[in-house]
C-alpha cells in the first residue's frame, strides 16, 4: 500500500468541501446562463456557480500548478510548474446539469495530471467524482484503489459558517461486481451506427436499462452493480459527445482501478492521444468482458 499524496488528498479535501456548497446552491440555479462553453453548449447557472466555486477552492491548494475545465476555454495558472512538482487538476464542474431542471441526479468530475493538459490518461495520479443524488457521495481512485465516501456537512452553526463537511468511508475498496446487470447508453438510438446497433440489441437481451442522463450517474450504477455504460460514436458524430480530458479519462481510470475497462471502441481511453483539452471522444466503459465484446463488435 502506497502512501497517500498529500496534494491529491488537499484536491479531494478541497472538492469535498465544496460539493455541499454546490448542491446547497442549485435551487436557485436550474436556468441557463446566457453563454456557450468551448465545446459549443450552453451553459447552466450552476455549471457557472460550480465552475467558480471550484475553480477558487482548487487552485487555492498548494501543488496546482494548473486549473482547466469543461466550462473555460484556457487554463487557470495556479502557481507551481506542471511536471516538475505540481500538478494539472481538470473538471467537469457539473456533469450532466441538463438535469438541473427535471432534478435528476448530476456530479462532479475531477482528474488530477502530473503533466500539462492536453496529456493523456496515463498521466493521471488520482481521479474522482461527486454524486449529487439522494445523499452526496464521493468516489476517489488512486495507485493504491477506489474508495467511496459519503459527504455530510457536519453542522450549520454560526462558527463554522456552516462549511465543515464530514467525510466517512462507506467502502474501501470498490470493486466492480464480476456478474454485470446494468447498462446505459447514450445518444438518440437512430444516431449510432449500424455496428453498435447491433451490439446494444444483444446487450438488451443481457442486462437492465438504467440510463440517467448524467455520465457520473449512469458510471456510478455500473460500478455498483456491474455492466457497462457508453456514449458511443454517432454517425454525425464520429467522436461522440463526452470529452476526454474531463469526463472520459477520469472515467476511465476510476473504473480500471476498480478492475474494469475503458475503450474509446478501438483502445484503451488512457491511451488516446489528445490534440486539444476540449477533445471530445466516444466512451465506452464497464466490465472488462463487456468492454471487449464491443470492440470486437466495432472492428
Ligand atoms: O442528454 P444526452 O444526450 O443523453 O447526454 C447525456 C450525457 O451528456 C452529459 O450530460 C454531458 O456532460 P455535461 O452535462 O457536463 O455537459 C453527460 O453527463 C451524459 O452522459
Ligand atoms: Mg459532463
Ligand atoms: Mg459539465
Amino acid at each position: 500500500m502506497t502512501d497517500p499524496d498529500p496534494v491529491v488528498e488537499a484536491v479531494f479535501d478541497a472538492v469535498a468541501a465544496t460539493a455541499p456548497e454546490i448542491r446547497a446552491a442549485l435551487p436557485g440555479r436550474r436556468v441557463e446562463s446566457g453563454t456557450d462553453n468551448p465545446s459549443g453548449e450552453s451553459v447552466m447557472a450552476g455549471d457557472l456557480y460550480a465552475d467558480e466555486l471550484l475553480g477558487d477552492a482548487i487552485t487555492a491548494v498548494d501543488g496546482v500548478g494548473s486549473f482547466v475545465s469543461e466550462e473555460r476555454e484556457a487554463a487557470v495558472d495556479a502557481g507551481g510548474a506542471v511536471g516538475d512538482g505540481a500538478y494539472a487538476v481538470a473538471i467537469d464542474p457539473l456533469d450532466g446539469s441538463s438535469n438541473l431542471r427535471s432534478n435528476n441526479a448530476m456530479g462532479t468530475v475531477v482528474g488530477v495530471y502530473d503533466a500539462p493538459l492536453p496529456a493523456t490518461g496515463r498521466d493521471l495520479v488520482a481521479a474522482g467524482y461527486v454524486l449529487y443524488g439522494p445523499i452526496t457521495t464521493m468516489v476517489v481512485a488512486d495507485e493504491s484503489g477506489v474508495r467511496e465516501e459519503v459527504i455530510e456537512r457536519e453542522s450549520i452553526g454560526d462558527d463554522d459558517g456552516g462549511r465543515a463537511v464530514s467525510r466517512s468511508v462507506v467502502e474501501a475498496d470498490l470493486r466492480l461486481p464480476e456478474d454485470p446487470l446494468v447498462y446505459g447508453f447514450g445518444g438518440r438510438v437512430p444516431d449510432w451506427p449500424d455496428d453498435f446497433t447491433a451490439y446494444a440489441r444483444e446487450i438488451e437481451d443481457e442486462l437492465k436499462l438504467r440510463y440517467g442522463g448524467a455520465m457520473v450517474g449512469d458510471v456510478n450504477q455500473v460500478l455498483t452493480y456491474g455492466g457497462i455504460f457508453a456514449y458511443p460514436a454517432l454517425v454525425d458524430a464520429p467522436d461522440g459527445k463526452l470529452r476526454l480530458s474531463f469526463e472520459a479519462n477520469p472515467i476511465a481510470y476510476i473504473v480500471e482501478k476498480a478492475g474494469g475497462a475503458a475503450s474509446n471502441g478501438e483502445i484503451d481511453i488512457l491511451d488516446v492521444e489528445p490534440e486539444g483539452v476540449h477533445d471530445r471522444v466516444p466512451l465506452y466503459v464497464g466490465n472488462g468482458e463487456l468492454v471487449e465484446r464491443l470492440e470486437t463488435a466495432l472492428d
